[in-house]
């Protein structure tokens, strides 16, 4: 992690509602550069609604969000846009365009938001490709492709404007435990070499234990934040039962996933 403790994005008294339906109220966050955050929580505690008015995707009901000083719930377009930038988003699915090879993939957002020439775009897929571990697979096609291998296609593509900042939404949900293991080295890596902040929706306990620096914990029926510190600090000694329930079940549920007879 960055040691200058710089706040990249802030979340300020956001309140979160579908219709009449408050998901979260009260959410206060400050995401330092250069960290790696995790989002945990039991399903439907609102995470994804989170994660979707940080990139910009919902409006709230009320609050504010803003990237690197940008206000991108009150400001112009021209912000907007400029926070935007700083973004990169790797979706839960992957969301590779099948029809598309992979660096026609990678070179979509280059082609959509620079305006570089052909051979720069080229040069630069290949240099994304090679960092995600998959140069020499430029012609290939999202289904020639393993999970695991969709997954790192995404990575690169969502690293292909060098955002500061990388959103990515359950990014080993559905691979094997080596796969993930592979994922979550390479979450390591990019985090290290460019210094990328990192939001991290995840039910993953690797993700949690050994590669988050820090969690904030959401729950459906408090609407906002129960939790929020060093994860193995939490299960140990957070005041709230439920947060310590929750970090110990999921201990023990990951013991027993792993026992071999
Ligand atoms: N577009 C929507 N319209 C109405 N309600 C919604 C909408 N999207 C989500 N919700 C509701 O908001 C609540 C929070 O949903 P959200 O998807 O943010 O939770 P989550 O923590 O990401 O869940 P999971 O871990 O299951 O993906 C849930 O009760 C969900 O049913």
């Amino acid at each position: 992690m960055e040691n200058n403790d710089r706040t990249i994005i802030e979340v300020r008294d956001l309140e979160a509602r579908y219709g009449e339906t408050t998901i979260l109220k009260d959410v206060n966050i400050d995401v330092r550069a250069g960290e790696i955050l995790a989002v945990i929580g039991g399903s439907g505690c609102g995470k994804t609604t989170l994660l979707k008015h940080m990139v910009g995707l919902s409006r709230p009901y009320g609050g504010h969000i803003t990237i690197d000083g940008i206000d991108i719930t009150n400001g112009d377009e021209k912000s907007f846009a400029r926070a935007l930038r700083k973004i990169g988003i790797l979706f839960q699915g992957g969301a590779l365009f099948s029809s598309m090879t992979i660096a026609e993939n990678v070179a979509l957002p280059l082609r959509a938001f620079t305006d570089l020439p052909p051979d720069a775009v080229g040069t630069l897929v290949r240099m994304k490709l090679c960092s995600v571990d998959l140069g020499g697979y430029e012609h290939h096609l999202p289904s020639e492709l393993s999970g695991g291998m969709i997954k790192r296609a995404a990575l690169a593509r969502s690293l292909a404007l060098n955002p500061e900042i990388l959103f990515l939404d359950e990014p080993t949900a559905g691979l094997d435990p080596v796969i993930s293991a592979e994922i979550e080295a390479l979450i390591m890596r990019i985090n290290h070499q460019f210094r990328t902040t990192m939001i991290i929706i995840t039910h993953s306990l690797d993700i949690i234990y050994e590669v988050a620096h820090r969690v904030v914990m959401l729950d459906k029926s408090a609407k906002g934040i129960i939790a929020q510190g060093d994860p193995k600090e939490l299960r140990r000694s957070s005041p709230n039962a439920v947060v310590r329930q929750f970090f110990n079940r999921q201990a023990n549920l990951s013991k027993r996933s792993t026992w071999q007879p």
